[in-house]
């Protein structure tokens, strides 16, 4: 089927709903406020699909926005099924890579941004070294500097003004150690995650002609989960599509934003959808959990939202389970009575049709200890998963794995999308026609020769960094990327822990596709499972002992984010004696 055929097919599923149908006919800014599972992500990649055949000409294309890396994977594999592939005409990613690969690496000379010729992004040692070094000087003291790396954030990301009185009276103190951190960063030729998008902020501010720049190369720009995307990203909405001209196409859900702690600042959504130029859609239906989990997703967001079912909705299950011992103990329980059961519901169970969703990445580390005992494979999500799931590299390496297993025979992943995302990664260091005829070169050598599906992964990482990747990792952006590969490449190491991982283990192919999600509920944003399992849903988890009057509501919200991924079944899991007090509130008013 064409691309264009695709999307006109999914745009006939959104005629049904009369919101969606007006988001996707708008025609000037547009916000879509709703609910989980009520379509948000469905509606924005059909009109991107749209917007892409229909409004704007190439060269000219649009840029999509959104809060972390997993999110944009998700974005991708979606558009990916309507027949459209991220390219120069499309943009899908973070904010800090739109403002680095957009604005800062283009124009940072020209926008006399100040940053040292050939700029890297700094590894978490070089940024705990920056810090160390910028601390000493502003206060005298050596030691706790890492203590203030958590503040010193926010201040950055919530104070966007340098010039302003709230930057030099708020906290003068963090706002000089801010200062001299990024001066310490620069002496070394440096610049962190953060300056990203502020770098990217304050250029567009200065520049005028930049921002005319963006807009003829972007005349749209997408976000998808606004309300978790900060101060930063509003500006730069706010400069782009209200004073220069791009046309913006926004979703997002107030109550899904679980990321105060890094600066989001849910009201900016509001605040947009409330503008009179802006066109703003309100979705009621929930497509995605069953009509049973959808009536007890407003107890457990403690709120009335009236979301409702299609007709045609199936019931879906809510299971309680109460457990004893610890949560080794627990885990065990789920995999020895849980699963058997599941498999006894459903005759086409697969492991990867469910999630284990926790609050925190130790928890997981049960869970995870668990499945191995049972000889399960996991795909973990979280702090503790072998490799960050959001590094872009090691997920371009994964396909690279599955192209050894399978693809090259299956076209699945194709080799064409591997030399293109390759180049994307590398994009500093292949410029050229040539470097990046040279790399495709190298690629399709090197992995022709490594296509045994039961070789070491150590081996078949070496060999490849050695023949193609050696060169390129040295990159601005690369580095960063670098730093998590050697560290992967290091656990997989003779005698260390991942050392039996064979390449069909880490592609997540054959026997070994067959995997449980384990997450946190962080990351389980913007997804969705047939059986979802919150985990460890104890007081003194979620929400944590002593938590503040804000970080109890983000919690609750974190807790709504797990409770709707669900299309069929949802199981939570408890201590015994010590339920979530959202737990406890959901089964009174369930009746249980
Ligand atoms: N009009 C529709 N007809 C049929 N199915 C739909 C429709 N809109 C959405 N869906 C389905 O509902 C599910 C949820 O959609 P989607 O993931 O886009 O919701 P969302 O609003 O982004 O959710 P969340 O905020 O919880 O991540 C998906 O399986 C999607 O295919």
């Amino acid at each position: 089927m064409s691309s264009r055929a695709l999307y006109l097919r999914d745009a006939d599923d959104l005629r049904r709903n009369a919101g969606q149908w007006e988001a996707y006919e708008s025609r000037g800014h547009c916000v879509v406020l709703a609910g989980p599972g009520s379509g948000k992500t469905k509606t924005l990649t059909t009109k991107l699909a749209r917007i892409l055949h229909e409004d704007v000409r190439p060269p000219r294309g649009v840029a999509c926005i959104t809060f972390s890396n997993e999110c944009a994977k998700e974005l991708e594999i979606r558009l990916v099924r309507l027949g459209i592939d991220a390219d120069e005409r499309l943009f899908v990613g973070t904010i800090h890579s739109f403002s680095l690969t957009e604005i800062i690496l283009p124009y940072a000379k020209i926008a006399k941004l100040g940053l040292p010729e050939d700029f890297k992004v700094a590894t978490e040692r070089e940024q705990a070294l920056a810090l160390k070094n910028a601390h000493r000087l502003v206060t005298g003291q050596q030691n706790h500097a890492q203590d203030l790396k958590y503040s010193l954030g926010r201040h950055r990301r919530s104070i966007l003004d340098r010039d302003s009185s709230e930057w030099r009276t708020v906290s003068p103190e963090m706002s000089q150690l801010v200062e001299a951190y990024e001066a310490e960063l620069r002496k070394m030729g440096l610049i962190d995650f953060d300056d990203m998008p502020l770098l990217a902020v304050s250029a567009l501010k200065a520049h005028p002609w930049l921002r005319r720049a963006i807009v003829a190369k972007f005349p749209v720009l997408a976000v998808d989960e606004y309300q978790d995307l900060g101060l930063a990203l509003h500006r730069m909405v706010m400069g782009l599509c209200f004073s220069a001209g791009s046309r913006l196409f926004a979703v997002g859900d107030a109550d899904q934003s679980v990321y105060g702690f890094t600066g989001a600042h849910p009201e900016l959504l509001q605040r947009v959808a409330n503008r009179s130029d802006v066109q703003t859609v309100r979705l009621e239906f929930n497509y995605r959990c069953g009509s049973n989990i959808v009536v007890a997703s407003e107890y457990a967001l403690g709120e009335v939202r009236g979301y409702q079912c299609p007709e045609s909705a199936h019931e879906g299950t809510i299971f309680f389970h109460a457990l004893h011992g610890d949560y080794g103990q627990q885990a065990n329980h789920l995999f020895s009575v849980v699963f058997p059961e599941l498999r006894n519901r459903f005759d086409d169970f697969k492991l990867g049709d469910v999630a284990i969703l926790y609050s925190a990445a130790w928890i997981g580390d049960a869970v995870a200890q668990a499945a191995r005992d049972f000889g399960l494979g996991i795909l973990r999500s979280d702090a503790n998963a072998i490799y960050p799931r959001s590094s872009r590299i090691m997920r371009w390496l994964e396909a690279c794995a599955l192209w050894c297993c399978s693809g090259w025979r299956t076209g699945r992943p194709e080799f064409s999308k591997l030399t293109r995302d390759g180049a994307r990664l590398f994009a500093d260091g292949l410029s050229t026609p040539e470097s990046r005829l040279g790399f495709q070169r190298q690629l399709i050598g090197s992995l022709w020769n490594r296509r045994e599906r039961t070789a070491s992964i150590h081996e078949w990482l070496t060999g490849l960094r050695a023949e193609v990747l050696e060169g390129l990792l040295s990159d601005n952006m690369a580095t960063y990327e670098a730093e998590t590969l050697h560290t992967f490449i290091d656990k997989c190491a003779p005698g260390k822990d991942l050392y039996a991982m064979t390449l069909e283990e880490f592609a997540g192919d054959g026997q070994h596709n067959e995997r449980v999600t384990l997450s946190s509920l962080h990351s389980a944003k913007g997804r969705e499972f047939r059986i979802v399992i919150l985990f460890a849903m104890d007081a003194g988890r979620i929400p944590r002992n002593g938590a503040s009057a804000s970080e109890m509501r983000e919690a609750r919200r974190s807790f709504y984010v797990g409770f709707t991924r669900p299309q069929d079944e949802l199981h939570i899991v408890h201590s015994a004696s010590r339920p979530s007090p959202f737990v406890t509130e959901v089964r009174q008013r369930m009746g249980h």
